[in-house]
């Protein structure tokens, strides 16, 4: 099995794992939260988004946030904006890199941003123009890259074309989300393959929630296929706001789990993320989404 030596573990849990959240999360807790994850030794703690509140109100504090955390040296953390009001919010906050996000169905584009892909397109190419020469790095979302809620399956070649225009604006690197989190193995390495020729390897990462509970057989199947970079959300927080009955991104402790076991080096410290996400979880009042958290914490008890 050829495997990568070391991947990047993208933690999406600040902005991924609490947009959906219900109660609302003070600042200070994701402030909190954010530098706990930094020192846990995650190099990429995405820390909120540049988006309408009427449209996700929890993430209406993301300045806040971003002015309270503490800088790590060698952190980066990004933010998600969806056109140039948002960026324009990211230049105030200094944030150093952003992301954009579509999708490979028309509907889910529809639900989330409230055009259809060309549409979405338009508006992102003045954002990662205007952010790639103001020196931001800029990471392209897809969602939808197996299938969408509203559509059904979606086929890899629509995942491929919406990865190879996302490359075009300049995206350093696109991440291929399995919004729905039903993706099996075979499926994901179709994907793959039908994006790779495009967007090459060592420009993609996997974003799979874990609803059906595939996300680490995933992952695993795209390691083998050359991906190094992972995006996952600490005690599995999360669930998108247009993707009814989803939930939460596979734990980021679980895949720290299949990572060490693996011995691919990840520089996450896996007690200190457990414990990150103990604090969450206990905040939020349920118990932990990652069943390595589940097991560490019961070995303490
Ligand atoms: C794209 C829009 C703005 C279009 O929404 P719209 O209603 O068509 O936009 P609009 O331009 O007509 O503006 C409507 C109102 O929003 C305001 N507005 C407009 N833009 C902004 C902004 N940037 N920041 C703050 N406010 C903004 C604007 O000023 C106006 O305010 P009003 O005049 O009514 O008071 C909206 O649909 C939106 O914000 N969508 C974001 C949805 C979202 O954040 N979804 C979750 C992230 S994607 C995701 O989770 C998937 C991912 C990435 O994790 C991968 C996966 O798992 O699939």
């Amino acid at each position: 099995m050829m495997l990568p030596k070391s991947v990047r573990m993208v933690e999406v849990g600040p902005r991924d794992g609490l947009q959906n959240e219900a109660q609302p999360v003070p600042a200070a807790v994701k402030i909190a939260l954010i530098d706990a994850l930094a020192d846990a030794g995650l190099a990429v703690v995405e820390s909120g988004s540049f988006v309408s509140p009427k449209w996700v109100p929890q993430m209406a504090d993301t300045a806040m946030v971003l002015a309270g955390i503490q800088r790590r040296p060698g952190v980066s953390y990004p933010v998600l904006v969806p056109n140039i009001k948002g960026l324009e919010e990211a230049f105030k906050s200094g944030v150093e890199e952003v992301a954009i996000f579509a999708a490979a169905s028309e509907s889910f584009a529809q639900r989330n941003t409230n055009c259809s892909i060309d549409e979405s397109f338009a508006r992102f190419a003045p954002v990662a123009e205007r952010a790639l020469a103001a020196g931001l790095r800029v990471r392209g979302y897809i969602s939808c890259v197996v299938a969408c809620p509203y559509e059904g399956p979606v086929a890899p070649a629509d995942v491929a074309m919406v990865a190879d225009r996302l490359a075009a604006l300049g995206c350093y690197e696109v991440s291929l989300g399995d919004t729905i989190g039903v993706g099996t193995p075979a499926q994901v390495l179709a994907m793959l393959d039908a994006v790779a020729p495009l967007v090459p390897v060592d420009r993609l990462a996997v974003h799979f929630h874990d609803t059906y509970g595939q996300a680490l057989a995933n992952i695993l199947a795209s390691l083998e296929r050359g991906v190094a970079v992972v995006d996952s959300s600490v005690a599995g927080l999360g669930g998108c706001p247009y993707a009814k009955g989803a939930t939460g991104n596979v734990a980021s402790e679980d895949v720290l789990y299949l990572l060490n076991g693996l011995g691919i080096s990840t520089g996450v410290d896996i007690d200190r993320l457990a414990a990150a996400g103990d604090r969450i979880s206990a905040h939020l009042g349920r118990p932990s989404g990652s069943r390595v958290a589940r097991a560490l914490a019961s070995k303490r008890h």
